[in-house]
């Protein structure tokens, strides 16, 4: 069963500036919640705090809850690396060890927690994770070449191959396209429709076409003057683009703002 999640009344800060203020919303199981708003709103920051890296950065806190069924990730008695492990993150720019050879990159992100993993079951990892990010048949006959050597959305495909063979309940990615072409976004966009049967997916999207055409809920943030982002609307992605309840929010997806 994929995961659900909860943000309640998250506020988010980097030192005295508060970049997100008192935001609650649920994220369902097996769908892909978009957040979606103008640059600078605090979408990344956001995502950052569905798997405690916000916290890597220097002077950077929260406040507020984020549960991962039922449970906050932010309990003092919860392990971060944990967190980390189970809800899993990919980036805007492909970011595969460019030395690594693909069958190395898979297993990157789980050898940080088992140093050791026989051969037999290393193989079958690397097999399931590729299958699952729809890049096998690509690269079956030549695992031993560097993740440099692949197109740009195999190097994504192969990013979420990494994330998945940690076996995360929950896949978040920022902006996963925003660095690919027409042909190898839709080929991420067809994956990410397969991948919500398992998993609980919530994406960073910058593009309005692209939230309409993959997500089930969307989140739309703006920050005003004093550059806090905040909640305007959370719905379905159907009533987001059909019919917002908030003026702010038609006035961004029709290209009036941001
Ligand atoms: N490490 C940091 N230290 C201080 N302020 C930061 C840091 N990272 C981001 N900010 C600020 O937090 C606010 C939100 O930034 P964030 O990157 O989350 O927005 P965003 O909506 O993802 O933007 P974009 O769409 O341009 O990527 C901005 O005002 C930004 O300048």
């Amino acid at each position: 069963m994929a995961a659900s999640m909860a943000v309640e009344r998250l506020s988010a800060f980097y030192g005295s500036f508060q970049a997100l203020a008192d935001i609650t919303f649920p994220i369902h199981p097996a769908a892909v919640t978009a957040v979606i708003g103008p640059s600078g709103c605090g979408k990344s920051t956001f995502i950052r705090c569905l798997n405690r890296l916000h916290e890597l950065a220097p002077g950077a806190r929260i406040s507020g809850r984020v549960l991962l069924d039922g449970v906050d990730i932010y309990d003092p008695a919860i392990d971060p690396a944990r967190v980390r492990q189970l809800i899993g993150m990919v980036f805007q720019k492909p970011n595969p060890f460019p030395h690594l050879s693909i069958y190395d990159n898979v297993l990157a992100g789980i050898r940080l927690h088992h140093s050791r993993i026989p051969k037999p079951q290393a193989d079958d990892i690397v097999e399931r994770s590729l299958r699952a990010a729809a890049l096998w048949d690509e690269v079956k006959d030549k695992l031993g070449a560097p993740g440099s050597s692949l197109s740009g959305g195999q190097q994504q495909r192969l990013c979420i191959a990494r994330a998945l063979a940690i076996e995360p309940e929950v896949l978040l990615m920022d902006e996963p396209t925003s660095a690919l072409d027409p042909i190898a976004t839709y080929h991420i966009e067809e994956l990410i429709a397969e991948l919500k049967r398992r998993y609980t997916i919530v994406i960073v999207t910058h593009n309005m076409q692209q939230a309409a055409r993959i997500a089930d809920y969307v989140a739309f943030l703006l920050a005003g003057e004093e550059r806090t982002g905040r909640l305007i609307e959370f719905d379905t992605a159907e009533q987001i683009f059909t019919n917002p309840k908030r003026r702010e929010t038609e006035e961004y997806i029709t290209g009036k703002i941001g």
